[in-house]
C-alpha cells in the first residue's frame, strides 16, 4: 500500500512578508506552526522580487509590491497572496485567479485610521493650518483670520460612499457637517446623508471634496482637468485613495490658481518603495497642501489588526481550504477537517473536469462524505471531503486531470 498524501508540510512552507508587516501576523504565522518566514521592510521588485518569490508557498505584501502576471507566472510555488491592506490593485487578480492563487485583504481594518485623517486633514485646509504652520516654524506670527473657517455647517462631498467613504460621514456629521455623496453602485445613505447623482453637481456643491474609490481602470484618472475644472469656489480636496485617481499636474494647476484653495494629499502616482528613496511631487512646496506619505492607514491598531485579519485568512485557506474572501480564486466556506480527507482541486471552468474528478474518486476505495464547488468565469474550484483510506495516491492522479490549475491534500 502506499503512504498516505498529506499536504506541505508546515516547517517547511516558506512565507514571504514583504513592507513591513505587523508582528501581529508574524506571531500569528509562528503560533500556527510556520517557521519558515522571511521577513522585508520594503517592498521589492525585479530580479529581487523573483528571487524572494521562488521558493515561496504565501508573499505578503502592503499597498506598494506590484505582482504583476509576470511575478505570479514566474512564482510557482506560490499558492496565496495576503494583502495587508485594503486596496488590491497591485495585484494581478486576474493573473492570480487563472495561476490558482488565491488573494486575501483586510477590507476594513484600517478604514477607521483614514477616516479620522480626513477629518483632521479637512480641519487643517480650512483653517490655513499648513501656510500657518510653515510660518511660525520660520519665525512669523500670522494670526489672520482672513480666509480661516470652522467646518461646522460646510458641506462635504464624498466620492465613494463604501467602508471609509461612509465612515467619514459618519464623523463628519457628529463634527456639524453636511454630507453629500456620490457613488456609482446604489448605496445606504447613513445618518443625514444625502447621496447626489452626478459628480459635477457634488462638485459643485459641496466645500471640500474627499475621495474613496478604489484604484481601477474606471477610477484612474477620474478627476483629470475637466472635472478639475468644475471647481470654482476655492474649494478643497482631499484624497486619501489612490495616486492616479487624480491628473496631479491638473491639481498644481488648479491649486496656483486658487481655484481650489487647499489639498491634502497622501497617495502618489509615484511613491517610493522604502524610506531611502527620495520622493517627489509637482505639489510639493504650494500653499495650503499638506502632503503625508501613504499613511492613511498607517497606525498601530489598524496594522495590528490587518496583521491578524489577513494572516487568519491565510492560514484557514492553507489549513481547511476556504477561500471565503478571496479576490481571485472562487469563494467557497468550508466546514472544519474531521477525520477526512480533503482534496482541493482549482482548474480551469471548461466542461468534463467534475466528472473526470468523480471518475478518479469513483475508482478509489473511498466515500465521498462532503463535496464543495464554486466558480468563476475561469476557474472552478471543487473541494471533495472523503474518508479516510491508506489506499489513497491520489495527488499524482488529480494532477493528471486536463485543465487542472493546482492541487492540495489536506488531513
Ligand atoms: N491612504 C491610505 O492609506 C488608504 C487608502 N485606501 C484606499 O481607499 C479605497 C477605498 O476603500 P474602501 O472605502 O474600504 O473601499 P470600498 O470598496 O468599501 O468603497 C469604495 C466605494 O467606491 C465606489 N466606487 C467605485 N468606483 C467609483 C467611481 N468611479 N465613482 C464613484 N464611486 C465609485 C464603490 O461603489 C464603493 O462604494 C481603497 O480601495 C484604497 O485604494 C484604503 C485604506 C488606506
Ligand atoms: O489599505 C490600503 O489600501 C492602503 O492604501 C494602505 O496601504 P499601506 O498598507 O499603507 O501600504
Amino acid at each position: 500500500m502506499s503512504p498516505l498524501k498529506t499536504s506541505f508540510p508546515k516547517d517547511k512552507m516558506k512565507i514571504v512578508l514583504l513592507e513591513n508587516i505587523s508582528q501581529s501576523a508574524v506571531d500569528s504565522f509562528k503560533k500556527a506552526g510556520y517557521t519558515q518566514i522571511e521577513q522585508h521592510t520594503g517592498a521589492l521588485s525585479g530580479e529581487q522580487l523573483d528571487t524572494v518569490l521562488k521558493e515561496a508557498k504565501v508573499v505578503c505584501v502592503r499597498s506598494k509590491t506590484q505582482l504583476t502576471e509576470e511575478v505570479i507566472t514566474k512564482a510557482k510555488k506560490l499558492v496565496a497572496i495576503g494583502c495587508f491592506c485594503i486596496g488590491t490593485n497591485q495585484v494581478d487578480l486576474e493573473a492570480a485567479n487563472k495561476a490558482g492563487v488565491c488573494v486575501f485583504n483586510a477590507p476594513f481594518s484600517n478604514t477607521r485610521s483614514v477616516a479620522e485623517l480626513v477629518i483632521a486633514s479637512a480641519i487643517m485646509l480650512i483653517r490655513k493650518i499648513p501656510d500657518k504652520n510653515r510660518a511660525a516654524h520660520a519665525g512669523e506670527w500670522d494670526k489672520d483670520s482672513t480666509n480661516a473657517h470652522e467646518i461646522r455647517g460646510k458641506r462635504l462631498g464624498v466620492v465613494g460612499y463604501g467602508h471609509i467613504g461612509s465612515q467619514v460621514s459618519i464623523l463628519a456629521e457628529a463634527m456639524g457637517l453636511r454630507v453629500f455623496y456620490y457613488d456609482v453602485e446604489n448605496k445606504l445613505p447613513l445618518g443625514n446623508a444625502e447621496e447626489i447623482s452626478d459628480l459635477k453637481s457634488l462638485i459643485e456643491h459641496c466645500d471640500i471634496i474627499t475621495l474613496h474609490v478604489p484604484g481601477t481602470k474606471q477610477t484612474q484618472n477620474l478627476f483629470d482637468k475637466q472635472v478639475l475644472n468644475w471647481f470654482q469656489k476655492g474649494q478643497l480636496l482631499v484624497n486619501m485613495s489612490r495616486g492616479d485617481v487624480v491628473d496631479i499636474s491638473a491639481l498644481k494647476e488648479a491649486l496656483e490658481e486658487k481655484r481650489i484653495s487647499g489639498a491634502a494629499v497622501d497617495v502618489f502616482p509615484e511613491e517610493p518603495k522604502n524610506k531611502d528613496e527620495k520622493f517627489s511631487s509637482p505639489l510639493q512646496n504650494i500653499s495650503n497642501v499638506i502632503l503625508t506619505p501613504h499613511i492613511g492607514g498607517s497606525t498601530e491598531e489598524a496594522q495590528w489588526n490587518i496583521g491578524l485579519d489577513v494572516s487568519s485568512k491565510l492560514i484557514k485557506y492553507i489549513e481547511n481550504g476556504a477561500s471565503l474572501g478571496s479576490k481571485s480564486i472562487p469563494e467557497l466556506s468550508l466546514p472544519k477537517i474531521e477525520d477526512t480527507h480533503r482534496i482541493l482541486h482549482i482548474h480551469k471552468n471548461v466542461s468534463g473536469v467534475l466528472s473526470e474528478i468523480n471518475s478518479k474518486i469513483s475508482k478509489l476505495d473511498v466515500n465521498i462524505l462532503g463535496q464543495y464547488l464554486s466558480t468563476n468565469l475561469e476557474v472552478g474550484y471543487v473541494v471533495l471531503d472523503i474518508s479516510k483510506s491508506d489506499s489513497l495516491d491520489t495527488l499524482k492522479e488529480f494532477k493528471r486531470i486536463d485543465h487542472t490549475i493546482k492541487v492540495r491534500i489536506l488531513y
